[in-house]
């Protein structure tokens, strides 16, 4: 057993789990419930009422927090030590929001000097392309960009686009292009004219596959219009924290954004990995963002764990994985604009928290990350709902809500809103079987067949959700909510001992793949390799089955 599950607390916890009584039977019997489980912070309301939880239960949690070195940890991310152990690095996306006069080192460099220095290179950038100052080689303005981009070069500035297009402000338009499936860059191009067309190629690496392969093809398209090599750096930017690599694939110095090595791909938005959706929403509006995202660091930094929204989340999502065995995490969002955050959230955490060994090496012997999953309200009412209210998985559930519409037509918002509160309230209190027979009392079957349905109607409730609201979705409160998931999802991974920012799985099918791909094109021989990938190999090269 490891450390964390000998705790008296987590044993202490599992003991708890089974006196908590039903919610309805909470919620009857503390008629504050919602005044003492919701906090308002940084343009965001949580209410976290709705969930399997006494003062008793949120005291052990807070414990369980306390005993691992929560606090510790929290000041230990934002001072900027090496967290992230197996990479040798500091973790400090969050100095990518941080005020211009805050002084935070890395290796003896103030970073925060170099970041402002980047905006400010972005913004000059953003100024030239939106009042049409830059040029394309025939000497047009750019109309469209697009970004190439996979993983964390391309989620981030992709879902933050798509949720802010209220915000954008000028003629441009963005595209992303991430998978190396020749179909996405081949659809995208169709209709874009290489005159009017600027490329922003974002890897931190600078050795990603997909983003590589697209660049070229990209590259290849240009000029195969008629544009020369001389006019590629009008037309192709880079953002990477491998300079030395990007300069040497052709792009202009002067045309290359710099990240650093302690900004991890999912959390890189907030970086020059964000110019698109600058270019799109503006400067001005990007430092929004930021400034909600920072304030949400104050909030984590400074607020006691009691009243700390990312550590209350962060601990319910943890109680339910840990000790009722939720395997998933649902975040369902009512807003179209914020259709594409359960994608963003699902990188964000599946990718930081989907570890077996501990810090120091150790097999956990509890889980760890939930598959996080989602989608847009109402939309999943109509699907996947019936498993959450019925099924005998266990799903916790985020329900995302702007108060206010962008688009208030008629009677649309007021109907999202009676859905999205309906369904966290169904969730809780659920249908029990007497209510249902009284629900047939007036039908026309018969006892017995009332009787079979309603054993069908029943709905065991007791499903946890929470709730997070905002005034409206703005550049700030999109900030502060995506910070809200960074930090919930450092949380869980600060508790259970885990490095929550590397990514170590994802290589061996990269590794694979790249032996696979000299198979593939090499014609080597695949024998020596298992039947099935021997197989498959041999049907590609032989092209139909
Ligand atoms: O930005 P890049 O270096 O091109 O990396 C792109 C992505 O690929 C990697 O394999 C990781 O899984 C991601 O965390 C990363 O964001």
């Amino acid at each position: 057993m490891t450390e964390l599950t000998q705790k008296a607390t987590w044993q202490a916890l599992e003991q708890h789990r089974n006196t908590l009584p039903h919610m309805r039977e909470l919620f009857s019997t503390e008629p504050q419930r919602f005044n003492d489980m919701s906090i308002q912070a940084c343009g965001l309301l949580l209410d976290y009422s709705k969930n399997r939880a006494s003062k008793e239960t949120l005291s052990l949690l807070f414990s369980l927090a306390k005993e691992t070195q929560l606090e510790t940890k929290i000041k230990a991310m934002f001072a900027g030590d090496i967290i992230n152990n197996t990479e040798q690095r500091a973790v400090l996306h969050t100095a990518l929001r941080a005020p211009a006069d805050k002084v935070i080192n890395v290796d003896g460099n103030n970073i925060v000097a170099e970041v402002q220095q980047t905006l400010a290179k972005m913004g000059e950038f953003v100024d030239s392309l939106t009042t049409g100052d830059w040029k394309g080689y025939t000497g047009k303005t750019i109309t469209d960009v697009v970004s190439i981009g996979i993983g964390g070069s391309f989620l981030g500035p992709k879902i933050v686009s798509q949720a802010l297009r209220p915000y954008w402000s000028g003629h441009l338009n963005c595209h992303f292009v991430a998978n190396v499936d020749g179909t996405s860059i081949t659809e995208k191009l169709k209709g874009l004219d290489p005159q009017t067309t600027l490329f922003v190629m974002s890897s931190k690496s600078f050795g990603t596959q997909e983003t590589l392969t697209n660049t070229l093809t990209a590259k290849e398209w240009f000029l195969s219009q008629g544009a020369s090599q001389a006019d590629v750096a009008k037309h192709f930017v880079a953002v990477s924290s491998n300079v030395a690599k990007a300069t040497e694939f052709g792009i202009d110095a002067n045309n290359i954004f710099p990240m650093w090595d302690w900004v991890g791909g999912r959390y890189s938005l907030w970086s020059a990995i964000g110019l698109p959706i600058a270019l799109l929403i503006g400067m001005d509006n990007f430092r929004e963002l930021l400034a909600g995202a920072h304030e949400m660091d104050e909030h984590f930094a400074n607020t006691p764990l009691e009243n700390n929204m990312p550590v209350i989340m962060g601990l319910f999502s943890l109680w339910y994985g840990n000790f009722f065995n939720a395997q998933s995490h649902v975040v369902l969002t009512y807003d179209h604009y914020l259709r594409g955050l359960p994608a963003y959230f699902q990188q964000l955490d599946m990718e930081s928290n989907g570890k077996s060994a501990t810090l120091n090496g150790t097999d956990v012997d509890y889980s760890t990350g939930p598959i996080i999953w989602g989608g847009e309200g109402t939309n999943g009412q109509h699907a996947y709902h019936q498993l959450l209210h019925q099924g005998t998985a266990l799903v916790p559930a985020d329900f995302i809500m702007p108060l206010n519409s962008h688009n208030p037509v008629g009677e649309h918002h007021v109907q999202l809103a009676s859905n999205c509160f309906g369904q966290t309230q169904a969730l809780m209190q659920g249908r029990t079987y007497e209510e249902a027979l009284a629900e047939l009392s007036n039908s026309s079957l018969d006892d017995e067949q009332k009787q079979l349905i309603a054993k069908h109607k029943v709905m065991p409730g007791n499903k946890p959700s929470n709730t997070i609201l905002m005034d409206k979705l703005t550049p700030s409160t999109l900030g502060s909510l995506i910070a809200l998931y960074e930090h919930r999802t450092f949380v869980q991974g600060a508790i259970w001992q885990i490095n929550s920012f590397d990514q170590w799985g994802v290589e061996l099918g990269k590794q694979l793949g790249n032996d696979v791909l000299d198979r593939l094109t090499a014609d080597k021989d695949a024998s020596e390799l298992d039947a099935s990938s021997n197989n498959l190999i041999n049907l590609f090269r032989q092209g139909n089955i």
